[in-house]
């Protein structure tokens, strides 16, 4: 994990050339350049047949997996012309105070950022194959800002050295009261930086206590055996260039 973040996001281009393509991701988003879209309907989110089944550190982020062999956890609405179904959850964050989302709003960015990955099922058969069409992933990010007087999500993030079992988890309790949100296309922000996700970032973020999000940074990069313990933060990719694409709002 540590040479893909070591080394870090300036050097991805070299084993991956699309990391300097036209439709990267995170991007700024800057909400008075964004084109209000009336044809934008809202976001659906159909999460009450969830079933998570484990929760991951995989070495450069926790990550909770979801059953996705039927249609019961799915996003549809919005830009997206059929649902997508929900893969995994993971979140982004940074070793101090209010960098470690990928995405920024006005060059401003949180402390994390939650992504909720869900595939075109469709139009494909397995994750893997959407993962490289351009419409073949929806990637809802969701911004946490750190309160130190509150603590409202209800779940502890367990420091998860391997995998756990995570059973019954709705990450409905994850979401902010408005689902007002930007959309463009762009790409995985990690290796191998496919350019196949429909982004839907929500203007309104969650909030956190600096407790559970201290309890990110103590999540670890290497696993128990590896004796030496590298700390799991800043995995989170800075900004990239636009392009001249259009960023939608929805209200
Ligand atoms: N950070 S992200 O763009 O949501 C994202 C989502 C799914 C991924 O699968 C691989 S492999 N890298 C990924 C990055
Ligand atoms: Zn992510």
């Amino acid at each position: 994990a540590l040479r893909l973040w070591g080394s870090g996001p300036s050097v991805w281009h070299k084993n991956y050339p699309v990391a300097q393509g036209n439709r990267q991701s995170p991007i700024d988003i800057v909400p008075h350049q964004a084109l209000h879209d009336p044809s934008l309907g809202p976001v659906v989110l159909n999460y009450d047949q969830c079933t998570s089944m484990n929760i991951t550190n995989n070495g450069h982020s926790v990550v909770v997996q979801f059953d996705d062999s039927d249609d019961r956890s799915v996003i549809q609405g919005g830009p997206l012309d059929n649902p997508y179904r929900l893969k995994q959850f993971h979140f982004h964050w940074g070793e101090k105070g209010c960098h470690g989302s990928e995405h920024t709003v006005a060059g401003n960015s949180y402390a994390s950022e939650l992504h909720l990955v869900h595939w075109n099922a469709v139009k494909y058969k397995t994750f893997g194959e959407a993962a490289t069409a351009p419409d073949g992933l929806a990637v809802l990010g969701i911004f946490l800002e750190v309160n130190s007087l509150l603590s409202v999500i209800p779940f502890s993030i367990l420091l998860v050295e391997k995998k756990t079992n995570l059973k019954g988890f709705n990450p409905k309790c994850l979401l902010p009261s408005s689902l007002h949100y930007w959309t463009y296309l762009g790409s995985l922000t990690t290796p191998p930086l496919h350019e196949s996700v429909i982004w839907i970032v929500l203007r309104e973020p969650i909030i956190v206590s600096e407790k559970q999000l201290g309890k990110f940074r103590m999540l670890l990069f290497t696993g128990e055996e590896e004796d030496q313990r590298i700390r799991m933060e800043n995995n989170f990719r800075p900004p990239q260039p636009l392009k001249g694409r259009k960023v939608r709002s929805s209200i």
